[in-house]
């Protein structure tokens, strides 16, 4: 798992292995000082050498600007390295989520993503810069201080024989005992993002159900979860603390005690139990750093676990080996077609058989949750079937490129997003290079020439993020010329016209039949009004084609097709009485 994210240092490698040596560098000065310390007291003080004191102070003078230098350094790569670390990984997630089918998004959820991108990741950036700074510091600093030690005392030494894998024992059951619970915390955190999103994207709808107070209690709630794992994973973590105290003072005890005996003794002069103390406050603080990088890696193995899931994860839509590069035409063949959404286990679609030629107007209907939608996000590969075949141009939607099959198969989605930026920047999701004439001329189709024409800045208003400053049938024009810019040889529209007044409906249907006659169109709608024009309509009833015919012909032999109808006429008269 580290080697993988490990890949996304990349030009930053050199960084990150600069701030390591300069650590190096300031540490073994730094461990040097304090023998420096004792020959000064011993050979310079003591004896009223002021020779010996003043040319063993320049050499620590110099030594002392060298350390500094050497960690203001490190510090300095250390965070070019873990910042460029974290920009990378970022990307290469990014990256990777964008060849996520829906299927893969539902599994992750679209807030345990966002929290992996950013929480996550900064949590990976403050364990890298840590690692190669800190973590690179505080075993030096114990193998050179414990090196420097012996080489004053050996026998006092032993001292750190006991004291350090004490602490290296307490430290390692902490941070099993820790590790799961900041998972836990991580997975609390998911939940919060979801309860905020959907409280900030539906505001409008909670003020107006005045909800907003039990929005407020269920983030609430989702807080206190989180506060709830993580103050016991962090008193857990703090239990380092005592240990280390309790180690400190009682490897400082024995020296104090046992050195002065030594030095009453004669055995031991007084320079080298101060330059013993200085090592044993040396190894005791590298213990120090040590526990605190543990923690944070602590924290960060379960970010890095919550990436490496996503980076690892095989997307259930993939490429294949030798994929066709070019859509013939746009007939579509559903062929013994079964669907059932992944965790669901229900078909969801049953048995579908449907041919449709190139060029052909059908029209969807059928009641809510019978699956339109869901019929229709199989031919642009949203979703795979899981058992049969579609087929579009006579070749299976499995056997193409990606990026093929979805430029020809141009989708109106039910929620319609728009984002932020100028109509003009919004129209040419759907070509880039589309010229100001193409933008004008699809915006025709879409009847939304007339209304952006009358916008003070025209194409090049701006569109709020969301699409918030235009109104609900105009947003849907746009995302109908959005789609059409892509020049398609399938152009599916799911319910993309229900906002929109039944007179505009038909001009949208009369410029697709006279403009667009190559094109196949699939328009799946509520009211019959947008589908009576159709070549075919196909009538869906749980998830099973219940009929397929012109609106004549389904209008004699077709109950359900009858009923949807007989209970719009019936609709609209009793909505005209009103
Ligand atoms: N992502 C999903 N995961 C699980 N079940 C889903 C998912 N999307 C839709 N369903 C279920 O599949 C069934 C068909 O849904 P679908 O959206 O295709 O219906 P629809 O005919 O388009 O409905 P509507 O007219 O309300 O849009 C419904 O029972 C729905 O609950």
């Amino acid at each position: 798992m580290l080697k993988r994210l490990g890949h996304s240092v990349r030009e930053f490698k050199k960084y990150a292995w600069i701030s390591p040596v300069l650590v190096a560098i300031e540490t073994f000065i730094e461990t040097f000082i304090p023998y420096l310390m004792s020959k000064m007291i011993d050979n310079g003080i003591i004896p009223g050498n002021l020779g010996y004191i003043e040319k063993l102070g320049g050499f620590m003078l110099i030594g002392t600007f060298v350390s500094l230098a050497g960690g203001a350094g490190a510090s300095w790569y250390s965070s070019k390295a873990s910042a460029g670390f974290a920009k990378n990984l970022r990307h290469d997630l990014y990256h990777h989520i964008q060849d996520f089918s829906f299927e893969d998004v539902d599994h992750f959820s679209t807030s345990s993503i966002v929290v992996r991108l950013t929480t996550d990741i900064m949590n990976i950036q403050q364990a890298f810069q840590m690692l190669i700074r800190a973590a690179a510091r505080a075993p030096l600093m114990l193998i050179f201080s414990i090196t420097m030690a012996f080489t004053v005392d050996s026998e006092m030494a032993m001292v750190f024989v006991v004291s350090v894998p004490l602490m290296a024992i307490g430290l390692t059951i902490i941070i099993a005992i820790g590790r799961p619970l900041f998972r836990k915390v991580y997975q609390r955190y998911d939940w919060l993002n979801r309860v905020v999103r959907e409280n900030l994207r539906g505001i409008r709808v909670v003020k107006t159900y005045n909800r907003a107070e039990t929005e407020d209690k269920k983030a609430a709630n989702a807080s206190a979860r989180i506060y709830e794992v993580f103050s016991k994973a962090e008193r857990i973590l703090q239990l380092n603390s005592p240990i280390m105290q309790f180690v400190m003072y009682g490897t400082l005890l024995f020296l104090a005690w046992f050195g002065a005996k030594r030095i009453v003794a004669g055995s031991m002069q007084t320079g080298q139990l101060v330059s013993l103390i200085a090592y044993a406050m040396s190894v005791l603080m590298s213990l120090n750093i040590l526990s605190n990088v543990f923690n944070q890696m602590t924290i960060s193995l379960a970010s890095a676990q919550r990436i490496d899931e996503v980076l690892t994860y095989k997307s259930t839509l993939t490429n294949p080996k030798e994929p066709v590069t070019t859509v013939k035409n746009g007939a579509i063949e559903f062929d013994h077609v079964n669907f059932a959404y992944a965790d669901d286990h229900v078909n969801r679609l049953t048995d579908i058989n449907l041919h449709i030629k190139p060029g052909e107007t059908i029209g969807i209907i059928g009641e809510t949750g019978s699956g339109k939608s869901t019929l229709v996000q199989l031919i642009p590969r949203l979703y795979d079937v899981n058992q049969g075949t579609v087929r579009v141009g006579n070749c299976d939607v499995r056997d193409y490129d990606i990026r093929t099959l979805r430029d020809n198969v141009s989708m109106v989605l039910q929620q319609n997003v728009l984002f932020s930026g100028s109509i003009a920047d919004n129209l040419r999701w759907g070509d880039e290079h589309a010229t100001n004439a193409q933008l004008i001329k699809a915006a025709k189709l879409a009847q939304a020439d007339d209304f952006i024409q009358s916008l003070p800045d025209g194409y090049d208003t701006y569109i709020e993020q969301g699409g918030s400053n235009v109104s609900g049938g105009q947003k849907q024009r746009l995302t109908i010329a959005r789609a059409l810019l892509k020049k398609p040889k399938i152009l599916i529209l799911d319910d993309s016209t229900s906002a929109v007044d039944t007179h505009t409906d038909s001009l949208i249907q009369e410029a697709f039949h006279d403009e667009l006659p190559d094109m196949t169109k699939l328009i799946i709608a509520q009211r019959i009004s947008s589908v009576q024009g159709a070549d075919r309509i196909v009538v869906l009833n749980d998830g099973k084609i219940e009929a397929v015919g012109t609106h004549d012909e389904l209008m004699e032999s077709d109950p359900v097709y009858q009923d949807i109808y007989n209970s719009q006429i019936k609709g609209g008269e009793s909505h005209a009485k009103n």
